[in-house]
């Protein structure tokens, strides 16, 4: 089987949603590639915490008796349940036995964004959270399934991309996909960046350890790199209160460059413009912003909707492939 599910953009491309048939019921799901479980609100999270999601009933589902879930993700967020057996559907692709973590709690952050009704994980089985026995991604679940082992990912700014299972779309980029191999030790598609460049700059360096992550918002990148990149932004000032460098929303952001599998591939500066922090729109936060105490760098979406990749594990090792759109 193959298939083809739109990525809609949620405000200032802060994430992702895509439409996923869990049971009977569609809900629209943050794909994310930087973790392994798939869990979404239901008819068991209390109302306190669910009013304007849509729900997943567990009646259409098997319930795994005695396995439970509890997640916490980088930004702070969270959220624990239990577990069900039910049909899972995206794109057409179907997954007919899928382990579906149906929420009991989730955190603020999930509570007041309606928009979002769970997560969808696409990093390694290793790294899923259930107990007693960790569960396959919905990936793993179909990949045996698959015309070939792969999904890609075309986001883009401000429009819906998609995400493709079984099959590359050569429509969907330009040039020659470049190859680089992934280390899974840590459960995340894990790989080792090249040099890098700010503006009109010749690459160089090295950007170093870093995960394709399509549930994260912004980069995260080497503080040496950051700072290089904000000398070039007149206005730019790293605000404690903000919690990253902030600069005037009038200023012109340099484009960065970043080499990957031989490569160099560019994120314009006018993608790197990330939001404002508040409603006057004259102080914005920047989409690069320094990798500090997450022992890696994290290329989220503001990279990933520069480019087209391909989750590859078509090979004895996984590897992942960078087009330009
Ligand atoms: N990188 C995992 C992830 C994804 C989404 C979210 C989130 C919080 C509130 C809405 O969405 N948190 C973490």
């Amino acid at each position: 089987q193959s298939g083809e599910v739109a990525a809609n953009p949620e405000q200032y491309d802060e994430s992702y949603l895509c439409p996923v048939q869990v049971g009977q019921t569609t809900l629209n799901l943050d794909f994310d590639t930087g973790s392994a479980d798939l869990w979404v609100f239901s008819t068991l999270t209390p109302k306190s915490e669910s009013t304007g999601h849509s729900l997943y009933n567990p009646s259409t589902g098997t319930k795994k008796s005695g396995y439970t879930w509890d997640i916490s993700y980088g930004d702070g967020s969270g959220a624990s349940g239990t577990v069900y057996a039910d049909k899972v559907v995206v794109g057409g692709v179907t997954a007919t036995s899928q382990a579906v973590e149906a929420a009991t709690s989730v955190s603020s952050q999930f509570e007041q964004d309606t928009d979002n009704d769970g997560l969808l994980g696409l990093a390694f089985s290793s790294i899923n959270t259930v107990e007693p026995q960790a569960q396959k991604t919905f990936f793993d679940s179909v990949k045996g399934s698959l015309a070939k082992p792969l999904f890609t990912a075309d986001l883009k700014k401000g429009a819906a991309g998609t995400y493709d299972f079984g099959y590359i779309d050569s429509s969907k980029y330009t040039g020659s996909i470049s190859y680089v191999n992934v280390n899974t030790a840590n459960g995340f598609w894990e790989f080792t960046a090249s040099g890098y460049a700010v503006g009109s700059g010749s690459v160089s360096g090295s950007v170093g350890d870093a995960i394709a992550d399509t549930g994260t918002t912004l980069m995260y990148l080497p503080t040496t790199v950051v700072q290089a990149y904000y000398n070039k932004v007149d206005s730019a000032d790293y605000d404690s209160n903000q919690g990253g460098y902030t600069y005037d929303c009038s200023e012109n952001l340099p484009n960065f460059l970043i080499s990957l599998g031989g490569k160099t591939f560019t994120v314009s500066g006018t993608d790197i413009n990330f939001a404002p922090v508040d409603s006057s729109g004259e102080t914005c936060f920047g989409g690069i912003q320094e990798n500090t105490g997450i022992g890696m760098s994290i290329l989220g979406d503001i990279f990933l909707k520069s480019v087209f990749v391909v989750f590859d594990q078509t090979q004895s090792t996984p590897r992942l492939g960078f087009a330009a759109q």
